[in-house]
Protein backbone atom coordinates (compact mmCIF):
# COMPACT_ATOMS: atom_id res chain seq x y z
CA UNK A 1 0.00 0.00 0.00
CA UNK A 2 1.33 3.56 -0.72
CA UNK A 3 2.05 5.84 1.83
CA UNK A 4 0.07 9.14 2.09
CA UNK A 5 1.49 12.30 0.73
CA UNK A 6 -0.72 14.20 2.39
CA UNK A 7 -2.83 13.26 6.00
CA UNK A 8 -5.00 15.49 7.84
CA UNK A 9 -5.56 14.08 10.78
CA UNK A 10 -8.33 15.17 13.30
CA UNK A 11 -8.20 18.87 12.36
CA UNK A 12 -9.89 21.27 14.31
CA UNK A 13 -9.76 25.14 13.24
CA UNK A 14 -11.54 27.62 15.47
CA UNK A 15 -11.80 31.32 15.34
CA UNK A 16 -12.12 33.52 17.76
CA UNK A 17 -14.52 36.87 17.68
CA UNK A 18 -15.33 39.15 20.33
CA UNK A 19 -13.56 36.36 22.67
CA UNK A 20 -15.94 34.11 21.50
CA UNK A 21 -14.23 30.92 20.43
CA UNK A 22 -16.07 29.09 16.90
CA UNK A 23 -15.15 25.88 15.77
CA UNK A 24 -15.50 26.16 12.40
CA UNK A 25 -13.68 22.74 11.21
CA UNK A 26 -14.60 19.98 13.57
CA UNK A 27 -11.97 16.59 13.39
CA UNK A 28 -11.74 16.10 9.87
CA UNK A 29 -9.51 13.38 8.69
CA UNK A 30 -8.02 12.48 4.73
CA UNK A 31 -5.32 11.38 3.32
CA UNK A 32 -4.26 11.32 -0.26
CA UNK A 33 -1.42 9.28 -2.22
CA UNK A 34 0.51 10.65 -5.08
CA UNK A 35 -1.09 10.46 -8.22
CA UNK A 36 -4.46 10.83 -6.76
CA UNK A 37 -7.26 13.61 -7.00
CA UNK A 38 -9.29 13.41 -3.17
CA UNK A 39 -11.95 16.04 -3.26
CA UNK A 40 -13.54 18.01 -0.61
CA UNK A 41 -17.16 18.68 -1.81
CA UNK A 42 -20.02 20.58 0.14
CA UNK A 43 -22.76 23.84 0.26
CA UNK A 44 -21.56 27.12 0.63
CA UNK A 45 -20.01 27.52 4.73
CA UNK A 46 -19.27 23.72 4.76
CA UNK A 47 -15.41 24.78 5.44
CA UNK A 48 -14.00 23.43 2.39
CA UNK A 49 -12.06 26.56 1.60
CA UNK A 50 -10.47 27.56 5.42
CA UNK A 51 -9.54 23.52 5.23
CA UNK A 52 -7.80 23.91 1.94
CA UNK A 53 -6.05 27.65 2.89
CA UNK A 54 -5.01 25.99 6.29
CA UNK A 55 -3.40 23.31 4.80
CA UNK A 56 -0.73 25.71 2.65
CA UNK A 57 -0.35 27.44 6.02
CA UNK A 58 -2.63 30.36 5.42
CA UNK A 59 -5.94 32.15 7.48
CA UNK A 60 -7.55 34.34 8.33
CA UNK A 61 -6.74 36.75 11.75
CA UNK A 62 -8.42 34.90 14.76
CA UNK A 63 -8.20 32.25 13.23
CA UNK A 64 -6.51 29.39 14.65
CA UNK A 65 -5.27 25.48 14.34
CA UNK A 66 -6.72 23.77 17.45
CA UNK A 67 -6.82 20.18 16.59
CA UNK A 68 -5.18 17.46 15.06
CA UNK A 69 -2.19 17.41 12.30
CA UNK A 70 -1.72 18.14 8.80
CA UNK A 71 1.41 15.91 7.71
CA UNK A 72 3.08 15.95 4.69
CA UNK A 73 5.44 13.06 4.10
CA UNK A 74 8.53 13.10 0.97
CA UNK A 75 11.44 11.22 0.67
CA UNK A 76 12.78 12.71 3.46
CA UNK A 77 10.58 11.74 5.77
CA UNK A 78 7.75 13.91 7.41
CA UNK A 79 6.28 17.04 8.55
CA UNK A 80 3.97 18.43 10.69
CA UNK A 81 2.72 21.51 9.00
CA UNK A 82 0.84 22.42 12.34
CA UNK A 83 3.85 22.96 14.20
CA UNK A 84 5.79 25.29 11.69
CA UNK A 85 5.79 29.02 12.03
CA UNK A 86 4.00 30.48 9.01
CA UNK A 87 7.54 32.03 8.14
CA UNK A 88 8.87 28.67 8.01
CA UNK A 89 6.26 27.33 5.74
CA UNK A 90 6.63 29.93 3.13
CA UNK A 91 10.21 29.31 2.93
CA UNK A 92 10.70 25.64 3.36
CA UNK A 93 6.97 24.51 1.92
CA UNK A 94 5.02 26.57 0.28
CA UNK A 95 5.42 26.33 -3.14
CA UNK A 96 7.93 23.81 -3.06
CA UNK A 97 6.19 20.76 -1.81
CA UNK A 98 2.78 22.24 -1.86
CA UNK A 99 1.00 24.71 -3.92
CA UNK A 100 -2.33 25.99 -4.57
CA UNK A 101 -4.35 27.41 -7.28
CA UNK A 102 -6.99 29.74 -6.27
CA UNK A 103 -10.78 30.39 -7.85
CA UNK A 104 -10.25 33.74 -8.93
CA UNK A 105 -7.87 33.71 -11.63
CA UNK A 106 -7.54 37.13 -12.76
CA UNK A 107 -6.62 38.81 -9.34
CA UNK A 108 -4.02 36.06 -8.21
CA UNK A 109 -1.93 37.40 -11.14
CA UNK A 110 0.20 40.93 -10.30
CA UNK A 111 -1.60 43.06 -13.33
CA UNK A 112 1.67 45.29 -13.35
CA UNK A 113 4.13 42.30 -14.47
CA UNK A 114 4.21 40.23 -17.99
CA UNK A 115 2.52 37.08 -16.97
CA UNK A 116 5.90 34.86 -18.05
CA UNK A 117 8.18 37.28 -15.89
CA UNK A 118 5.51 36.04 -13.20
CA UNK A 119 6.36 32.66 -13.37
CA UNK A 120 10.19 33.05 -14.31
CA UNK A 121 10.37 35.67 -10.90
CA UNK A 122 9.15 32.32 -8.79
CA UNK A 123 11.98 29.80 -10.20
CA UNK A 124 14.44 32.57 -9.51
CA UNK A 125 13.32 32.81 -6.47
CA UNK A 126 13.39 28.96 -5.08
CA UNK A 127 16.09 27.64 -7.86
CA UNK A 128 19.46 29.18 -8.53
CA UNK A 129 18.61 29.62 -12.40
CA UNK A 130 20.04 32.93 -14.35
CA UNK A 131 17.41 35.14 -15.78
CA UNK A 132 17.45 33.16 -19.32
CA UNK A 133 17.41 29.91 -17.66
CA UNK A 134 14.45 31.03 -15.68
CA UNK A 135 13.41 32.72 -18.93
CA UNK A 136 13.21 29.22 -20.88
CA UNK A 137 11.68 27.46 -18.44
CA UNK A 138 9.14 29.36 -17.88
CA UNK A 139 8.16 29.23 -21.83
CA UNK A 140 7.98 25.15 -21.28
CA UNK A 141 6.11 25.54 -18.76
CA UNK A 142 3.32 28.23 -20.38
CA UNK A 143 3.29 25.13 -23.56
CA UNK A 144 3.05 22.49 -20.78
CA UNK A 145 -0.11 23.71 -19.67
CA UNK A 146 -1.45 24.44 -23.10
CA UNK A 147 -0.68 28.12 -24.21
CA UNK A 148 -0.23 28.44 -27.63
CA UNK A 149 2.64 30.92 -29.12
CA UNK A 150 3.91 31.04 -25.26
CA UNK A 151 6.86 33.13 -26.48
CA UNK A 152 4.32 36.03 -27.54
CA UNK A 153 1.78 34.86 -24.75
CA UNK A 154 5.10 35.61 -21.91
CA UNK A 155 5.09 39.06 -22.78
CA UNK A 156 1.65 39.70 -22.25
CA UNK A 157 0.26 40.98 -19.23
CA UNK A 158 -2.93 39.39 -17.26
CA UNK A 159 -5.19 42.01 -18.68
CA UNK A 160 -4.08 41.10 -22.21
CA UNK A 161 -5.16 37.46 -21.46
CA UNK A 162 -9.14 35.41 -21.05
CA UNK A 163 -9.83 33.69 -17.81
CA UNK A 164 -9.02 30.26 -18.77
CA UNK A 165 -5.73 31.13 -19.68
CA UNK A 166 -5.23 33.43 -16.63
CA UNK A 167 -5.74 30.56 -14.78
CA UNK A 168 -3.83 28.58 -17.14
CA UNK A 169 -0.53 30.89 -15.95
CA UNK A 170 -1.95 30.23 -12.47
CA UNK A 171 -1.17 26.43 -12.48
CA UNK A 172 2.07 26.99 -14.46
CA UNK A 173 3.21 28.97 -10.96
CA UNK A 174 1.79 26.46 -8.84
CA UNK A 175 4.07 23.82 -10.73
CA UNK A 176 7.05 25.78 -11.44
CA UNK A 177 8.74 24.18 -8.35
CA UNK A 178 7.64 20.55 -8.87
CA UNK A 179 5.18 20.07 -5.63
CA UNK A 180 3.99 17.19 -4.31
CA UNK A 181 0.53 18.74 -3.55
CA UNK A 182 -1.91 20.95 -5.32
CA UNK A 183 -4.63 22.18 -3.71
CA UNK A 184 -6.80 23.56 -6.25
CA UNK A 185 -9.86 25.66 -4.55
CA UNK A 186 -12.79 25.91 -7.03
CA UNK A 187 -10.22 27.41 -10.27
CA UNK A 188 -12.83 25.89 -12.77
CA UNK A 189 -16.13 27.92 -10.72
CA UNK A 190 -15.21 31.71 -12.20
CA UNK A 191 -14.78 30.05 -15.94
CA UNK A 192 -17.51 29.61 -18.33
CA UNK A 193 -18.43 25.90 -18.86
CA UNK A 194 -16.54 24.93 -21.80
CA UNK A 195 -13.57 26.63 -20.36
CA UNK A 196 -14.18 24.38 -17.07
CA UNK A 197 -14.10 21.55 -19.23
CA UNK A 198 -11.04 22.21 -20.97
CA UNK A 199 -9.14 23.37 -17.34
CA UNK A 200 -10.10 19.98 -15.76
CA UNK A 201 -9.04 18.00 -18.40
CA UNK A 202 -6.04 20.37 -18.36
CA UNK A 203 -5.17 19.37 -14.66
CA UNK A 204 -6.24 16.02 -14.93
CA UNK A 205 -3.52 15.53 -17.86
CA UNK A 206 -1.02 17.20 -15.24
CA UNK A 207 -1.66 15.27 -12.01
CA UNK A 208 -1.75 12.15 -14.18
CA UNK A 209 1.25 12.62 -16.17
CA UNK A 210 3.61 14.44 -12.79
CA UNK A 211 2.19 11.86 -10.34
CA UNK A 212 0.76 14.72 -7.94
CA UNK A 213 -1.35 14.44 -4.97
CA UNK A 214 -4.22 16.50 -5.32
CA UNK A 215 -7.00 18.38 -3.06
CA UNK A 216 -9.56 19.50 -5.48
CA UNK A 217 -12.47 21.47 -3.90
CA UNK A 218 -15.13 22.17 -5.31
CA UNK A 219 -19.27 22.60 -4.44
CA UNK A 220 -20.23 20.74 -7.85
CA UNK A 221 -20.59 16.96 -7.84
CA UNK A 222 -21.04 16.92 -11.67
CA UNK A 223 -16.86 18.29 -11.65
CA UNK A 224 -16.00 15.56 -8.54
CA UNK A 225 -17.15 12.79 -11.06
CA UNK A 226 -15.31 13.98 -13.80
CA UNK A 227 -11.86 14.13 -11.60
CA UNK A 228 -11.41 12.50 -8.27
CA UNK A 229 -10.63 9.38 -7.46
CA UNK A 230 -12.37 10.14 -3.42
CA UNK A 231 -14.53 12.26 -2.20
CA UNK A 232 -15.33 13.55 1.45
CA UNK A 233 -18.70 15.22 1.54
CA UNK A 234 -18.01 17.93 4.51
CA UNK A 235 -21.26 19.80 6.44
CA UNK A 236 -20.92 22.44 9.10
CA UNK A 237 -17.17 21.87 9.12
CA UNK A 238 -17.13 18.09 9.33
CA UNK A 239 -16.67 15.20 6.73
CA UNK A 240 -20.02 13.15 6.71
CA UNK A 241 -19.47 10.58 4.14
CA UNK A 242 -16.09 9.76 2.91
CA UNK A 243 -15.27 7.16 0.20
CA UNK A 244 -14.32 6.39 -3.17
CA UNK A 245 -16.53 8.23 -6.16
CA UNK A 246 -17.97 4.96 -7.05
CA UNK A 247 -18.92 4.37 -3.84
CA UNK A 248 -20.49 7.74 -3.04
CA UNK A 249 -21.81 8.66 -6.49
CA UNK A 250 -23.30 5.10 -6.50
CA UNK A 251 -24.00 3.87 -3.12
CA UNK A 252 -24.50 6.87 -1.36
CA UNK A 253 -25.72 6.36 2.50
CA UNK A 254 -25.96 9.94 4.06
CA UNK A 255 -28.71 12.08 3.50
CA UNK A 256 -27.06 14.88 3.32
CA UNK A 257 -25.42 13.38 0.27
CA UNK A 258 -28.43 11.57 -1.34
CA UNK A 259 -29.78 15.92 -1.10
CA UNK A 260 -26.50 16.92 -2.65
CA UNK A 261 -26.69 14.16 -5.20
CA UNK A 262 -30.63 14.77 -5.90
CA UNK A 263 -29.95 18.47 -6.46
CA UNK A 264 -27.14 18.03 -9.40
CA UNK A 265 -28.44 18.04 -13.25
CA UNK A 266 -27.43 14.59 -14.56
CA UNK A 267 -24.23 14.08 -16.39
CA UNK A 268 -24.47 15.50 -20.08
CA UNK A 269 -28.16 16.68 -19.74
CA UNK A 270 -29.51 19.91 -19.86
CA UNK A 271 -32.33 19.39 -17.34
CA UNK A 272 -32.37 21.89 -14.42
CA UNK A 273 -32.06 20.91 -11.13
CA UNK A 274 -34.29 18.19 -9.87
CA UNK A 275 -34.04 19.08 -6.41
CA UNK A 276 -32.95 21.36 -3.50
CA UNK A 277 -31.93 20.50 0.03
CA UNK A 278 -35.11 22.39 2.31
CA UNK A 279 -33.98 25.07 4.87
CA UNK A 280 -30.20 26.51 4.98
CA UNK A 281 -26.41 25.41 6.29
CA UNK A 282 -26.08 25.21 9.96
CA UNK A 283 -24.85 28.17 11.99
CA UNK A 284 -21.70 27.83 13.42
CA UNK A 285 -22.49 30.03 16.57
CA UNK A 286 -25.37 28.37 17.75
CA UNK A 287 -24.69 24.47 16.41
CA UNK A 288 -28.18 22.36 16.94
CA UNK A 289 -27.22 19.61 19.49
CA UNK A 290 -27.22 16.00 17.75
CA UNK A 291 -25.80 15.75 14.47
CA UNK A 292 -25.13 19.19 12.52
CA UNK A 293 -27.71 18.25 9.34
CA UNK A 294 -30.36 17.07 11.63
CA UNK A 295 -32.47 19.97 11.37
CA UNK A 296 -32.86 19.77 7.58
CA UNK A 297 -32.98 15.95 7.22
CA UNK A 298 -36.32 14.26 6.64
CA UNK A 299 -34.65 11.04 7.78
CA UNK A 300 -33.45 12.07 10.86
CA UNK A 301 -33.93 10.16 13.73
CA UNK A 302 -34.28 10.87 17.35
CA UNK A 303 -31.04 10.10 18.15
CA UNK A 304 -29.66 12.48 15.60
CA UNK A 305 -30.99 15.00 17.35
CA UNK A 306 -29.52 14.29 20.56
CA UNK A 307 -26.11 13.09 19.52
CA UNK A 308 -23.49 13.79 17.07
CA UNK A 309 -23.17 10.53 15.22
CA UNK A 310 -19.92 8.74 15.17
CA UNK A 311 -18.59 6.83 11.36
CA UNK A 312 -19.67 4.07 10.78
CA UNK A 313 -17.80 1.74 8.15
CA UNK A 314 -20.15 0.88 5.65
CA UNK A 315 -17.69 -0.81 3.04
CA UNK A 316 -13.87 -0.85 3.26
CA UNK A 317 -12.69 3.08 2.81
CA UNK A 318 -16.54 4.16 2.68
CA UNK A 319 -16.96 5.87 5.85
CA UNK A 320 -20.52 7.61 6.66
CA UNK A 321 -21.23 9.52 9.92
CA UNK A 322 -25.03 8.63 10.22
CA UNK A 323 -26.89 7.43 12.71
CA UNK A 324 -28.98 5.50 10.13
CA UNK A 325 -26.15 3.64 9.45
CA UNK A 326 -25.68 2.08 13.22
CA UNK A 327 -26.31 -1.85 12.61
CA UNK A 328 -29.61 -1.65 14.84
CA UNK A 329 -30.97 1.60 13.13
CA UNK A 330 -34.25 1.02 10.80
CA UNK A 331 -33.62 0.66 7.54
CA UNK A 332 -34.21 4.00 5.54
CA UNK A 333 -34.12 3.74 1.69
CA UNK A 334 -32.32 6.76 -0.20
CA UNK A 335 -35.69 8.73 -2.19
CA UNK A 336 -36.71 7.13 -5.28
CA UNK A 337 -36.57 9.69 -7.80
CA UNK A 338 -32.80 10.18 -6.63
CA UNK A 339 -32.40 5.92 -7.29
CA UNK A 340 -33.62 6.25 -10.37
CA UNK A 341 -31.29 8.63 -10.86
CA UNK A 342 -27.93 6.76 -9.87
CA UNK A 343 -29.31 3.62 -11.88
CA UNK A 344 -29.45 5.83 -15.05
CA UNK A 345 -25.84 7.38 -14.81
CA UNK A 346 -23.36 6.77 -16.66
CA UNK A 347 -21.03 4.31 -14.62
CA UNK A 348 -18.24 6.98 -13.27
CA UNK A 349 -15.65 4.58 -14.04
CA UNK A 350 -16.18 4.90 -17.89
CA UNK A 351 -16.14 9.07 -17.90
N1 LIG B 1 -12.55 34.99 8.96
C1 LIG B 1 -13.53 34.26 9.47
N2 LIG B 1 -14.05 34.52 10.69
C2 LIG B 1 -15.03 33.76 11.19
N3 LIG B 1 -15.57 32.69 10.60
C3 LIG B 1 -15.11 32.38 9.37
C4 LIG B 1 -14.06 33.14 8.73
N4 LIG B 1 -13.79 32.57 7.52
C5 LIG B 1 -14.65 31.52 7.42
N5 LIG B 1 -15.42 31.41 8.52
C6 LIG B 1 -16.44 30.41 8.76
O1 LIG B 1 -15.95 29.13 8.51
C7 LIG B 1 -16.93 28.34 7.86
C8 LIG B 1 -16.36 27.66 6.67
O2 LIG B 1 -16.09 28.64 5.66
P1 LIG B 1 -15.44 28.25 4.26
O3 LIG B 1 -15.12 29.51 3.53
O4 LIG B 1 -14.35 27.26 4.45
O5 LIG B 1 -16.65 27.52 3.54
P2 LIG B 1 -16.68 26.94 2.06
O6 LIG B 1 -17.25 25.55 2.20
O7 LIG B 1 -15.36 27.05 1.41
O8 LIG B 1 -17.73 27.87 1.38
P3 LIG B 1 -17.65 28.62 -0.04
O9 LIG B 1 -17.96 27.56 -1.06
O10 LIG B 1 -18.70 29.66 0.07
O11 LIG B 1 -16.26 29.19 -0.15
C9 LIG B 1 -18.08 29.25 7.49
O12 LIG B 1 -19.17 28.95 8.30
C10 LIG B 1 -17.59 30.62 7.77
O13 LIG B 1 -18.59 31.41 8.35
Amino acid sequence: MSTPVLSVKDLAITFTHDRRDVEAIRGISFEVNAGEVVALVGESGSGKSVTARALMGLGARGQRISGGSIELTGPDGSLDLTTRSPRELQRQVNGKRIAMVFQDALTCLDPTMAVGRQIAEGLRAHYRMSRAQARARAVELLTEVGIDDPERRYRQYPHQLSGGMCQRVNIAIALACEPDVLICDEPTTALDVTIQLRILDLLARLQAERGLAVVFITHDLGVVARIADRVNVMYAGRIVEQGSVEAVFYDPRHPYTWGLLSAMPSLGSDEGPLHTIPGSPASLIDRPAGDAFAPRNEFALELDHEQEPPYFEVSPGHRVASWLCHPQAPTVEMPKALRAKIDSMTKVGER
